[in-house]
């Protein structure tokens, strides 16, 4: 899909919501546009002692619910529409979960893997240098996403101290646990769609021993391939950047792992009747569960039709397009939206940004109970919605946020409105 066309992709989801809610016409102007999206031009010294320059961004969507929140990627095919459209989802995925913030996002243009260590630590302070006025606890809290981590947070959160002369731990979260890091972050975005999946299993018809694909093994989907398989659940087929596995009998979770620390997932094909797939063929295996965990628009017009799976849950943000969407729902597919899949995440990065304000450290039992009462409310009153409205869960979602998102943009007033 071309880049210009992502955020109105997105937008037909906003407009397909207020069909179902009596909206102000002022609540639909004021969520089609990003309030600000800033681009620095990067420059650090390399270890050859060359300079070189990175494309930036930082886009605050929508403030109206409370600073803006939000991971940075970095990816070379990174742009400033993506992180636009990123950013809109942040909007809707903290509005989902009820959570005191507005959406955000950002990127820098470039590809991780061919910067050494330090260039990579030189990088990562750039851009909190860059971007040191628009970020802050109570204006935009950064977070990890895509090819950034805890030690890329760790070293933003330690420059960003350095610039305003004292520890301001809220600022970022997905830290090290050693440098204010919530206990449960790391997996809190599979833990998220996991504890959803498990609260749905029934109306799903999903059990443990179902099969399961997942896309991307990152973050997101090493986590949720633990978390499945711990519970029964037959992983059949993975991948990540390199190519993808495909084993019906379903892989030894073990094994993956070790094949992705040595560098890739597939370096087990060939091995235990595990044969190597095309990558555009994992969301075609024949399955129960397709879990998408790795980047934007991966089940598209051109693939959607040859999805085998009953039930996707979307861990990635945006990975099925609207064209995608209705040919899915043509097939009973039914889909967990990745404004509530995913809301694992930022849901527990809100928890560490409150236990940094309070200083107060709590035990991990405590997150991932908070956690998962918080993914069962949601879970379930978009549940009921869709079936109430007759709408899909992506469908429902959306008029969740967006009735919060209405009711704290008219309660602003409109001078604020207006002005802010
Ligand atoms: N981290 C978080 O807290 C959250 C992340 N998300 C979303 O989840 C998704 C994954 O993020 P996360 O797991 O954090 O990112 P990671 O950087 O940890 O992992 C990304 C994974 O995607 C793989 N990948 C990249 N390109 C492809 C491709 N073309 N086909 C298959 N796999 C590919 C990568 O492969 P390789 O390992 O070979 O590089 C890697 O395994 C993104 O959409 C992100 O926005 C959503 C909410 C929160
Ligand atoms: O943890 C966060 O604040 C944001 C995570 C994120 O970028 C996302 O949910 O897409």
């Amino acid at each position: 899909m071309h880049a210009a066309s992502m955020l109105d992709q997105a937008l037909t989801r906003l407009d397909d919501a207020a069909r179902h809610l009596d909206l102000d016409a002022d609540v639909l102007e004021k969520l089609k546009y990003p309030r600000e999206t800033t681009k620095v031009r990067l420059m650090i010294r390399m270890d050859d002692g060359s300079r070189k320059s990175f494309m930036a961004w930082r886009c605050r969507y929508d403030d109206t619910r409370g600073p803006t929140k939000g991971g940075i990627r970095f990816h070379p095919d990174s742009t400033m529409e993506e992180v636009e459209t990123l950013a809109f989802w942040m909007t809707f995925k903290c509005a989902v979960m009820n959570l005191p913030y507005g959406g955000g996002k950002g990127a820098v243009q470039f590809d991780p893997h061919t910067l050494s260590k330090a260039e990579l630590e030189r990088l990562s302070r750039a851009y909190v240098q860059a971007f040191a006025k628009i970020i802050g606890p109570d204006r935009d809290i950064p977070a990890p996403d895509v090819y950034t981590n805890a030690m890329i947070m760790g070293w933003m959160a330690d420059e960003y101290a350095s610039i305003v002369g004292e520890a301001t731990l809220a600022v970022i979260t997905g830290k090290p646990i050693a440098l204010g890091g919530s206990l449960g972050r790391d997996d809190a975005t599979a833990r998220g769609g996991y504890y959803l999946v498990q609260r749905l299993a029934r109306q799903l018809g999903l059990e443990p021993g179902a099969r399961v694909a997942i896309q991307g093994f990152g973050n997101a989907g090493q986590h949720i391939a633990r978390l499945l398989a711990g519970d029964g659940y037959s992983i059949v087929a993975v991948s990540d950047s390199k190519g993808a596995i495909h084993c019906p009998t379903g892989l030894d979770v073990d094994k993956v792992f070790k094949a992705k620390g040595q560098g890739s997932v597939t370096y087990l094909a060939g091995a235990d009747g595990i044969s190597a797939i095309p990558s555009d063929e994992l969301v075609s295996v024949d399955c129960e569960l397709l879990v998408p965990a790795a980047l934007e628009d991966m089940i598209h017009e051109g693939n959607a039709a040859s999805v085998k799976a009953r039930i996707v849950l979307e861990l990635a943000n945006g990975p099925i397009t609207p064209e995608a969407d209705a040919i899915l729902a043509d097939g009973n597919v039914v889909v967990l939206p990745d404004i509530l899949a995913n809301a694992g995440g930022v849901t527990v990065s809100y928890f560490e940004w409150v236990q940094n304000r309070q200083g107060y450290y709590w035990p991990v039992e405590d997150v991932h109970a908070r956690l998962k009462a918080m993914m069962e409310r949601e879970g379930d009153a978009i549940w009921a919605l869709a079936q109430d409205k007759g709408i899909s869960l992506r469908s429902a979602a959306y008029v969740h946020a967006l009735s919060r998102l209405a009711g704290a943009i008219e309660a602003h007033g409109t001078q604020q409105f207006f002005t802010s």
